[in-house]
């Protein structure tokens, strides 16, 4: 059975996507704290009592706390060997949860996961969790946990890149464009770039060369990216993310 410790926001949208994917009531069982109970009236999940109570009820354990919280979360729970336990907690290194002989790995799902389409960094990849993280989406394995913490940055990045279809759109609904319109196009738009890109290996800077058209519309607006020094910005952003990773 899996278990979940943490259910807020992220687990949630993973509740989502592992009822998408098929995973029957019985299989999953619910920390008793945050949204549980309003999950298992949702997917028929049942609750365990405790932490405790699920560590020793399941032979896969994921983790969605909040990072400050995960150590002790984890900490003095009945783990056995065969068992796996699966961190989602952001900047929390495998050496910081102790689960005595059960063992540990990171994953950092996406709140795409709710439609099958988080692409899921982890390490170590273990094939005790690959039904999991298969039914929410493409699984990206890393070869270290210095690899994974790269990866983790990722996480930062799908908030940009909402944000950016977010101001994109209201541009746009603000030019006159129906704000539903707007919203769909913009994010479609976006999904549709990813989309080319992840088809192909020819050389990003390739197709971008192919894509811009001399004195065209999109290099009139590289023109003032360039201007404010947007590329900068992002990699400094990309930076601090980093930094505050190997911080936790
Ligand atoms: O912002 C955070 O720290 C977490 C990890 C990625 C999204 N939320």
């Amino acid at each position: 059975m899996l278990g979940i410790i943490g259910i807020g926001h992220l687990a949630a949208a993973l509740l989502a996507g592992l009822h998408r994917a098929g995973f029957a009531p019985g299989e999953v069982l619910l920390s008793p704290r945050g949204r549980a109970a309003e999950m298992a009236v949702r997917y028929g999940h049942p609750l365990a009592r405790d932490n405790a109570d699920l560590v020793a009820r399941c032979d896969l354990v994921l983790l969605a706390v909040r990072p400050a919280a995960a150590p002790g979360a984890v900490a003095g729970l009945p783990w056995r060997a065969r068992q796996v336990l699966v961190s989602a907690c952001a900047g929390v290194p495998i050496a910081a949860l102790d689960t005595g002989p059960a063992r540990r790995m990171r994953i950092m799902p996406l709140t795409a996961a709710e439609v099958g389409a988080s692409p899921t960094a982890c390490f170590p990849d273990l094939p005790e969790a690959r039904r999991l993280l298969e039914a929410l989406g493409p699984v990206i394995p890393l070869t270290s946990e210095a690899e994974f913490e790269i990866a983790t940055v990722s996480a930062a990045i799908y908030g940009w890149a909402q944000d950016l279809i977010a101001r994109s759109a209201e541009w746009a609904a603000a030019q006159g464009l129906d704000p539903l319109v707007a919203r769909r196009l913009n994010a479609l738009t976006f999904a549709a770039a990813g989309a080319l890109i992840d088809s192909k290996h020819e050389p990003m800077a390739q197709m971008l060369h192919e894509l811009v058209t001399p004195g065209g519309i999109t290099e009139r607006g590289f023109q003032i990216l360039k201007a404010h020094d947007v590329s900068a910005g992002w990699e400094a952003a990309c930076d601090a993310v980093m930094d505050k990773l190997k911080g936790r």
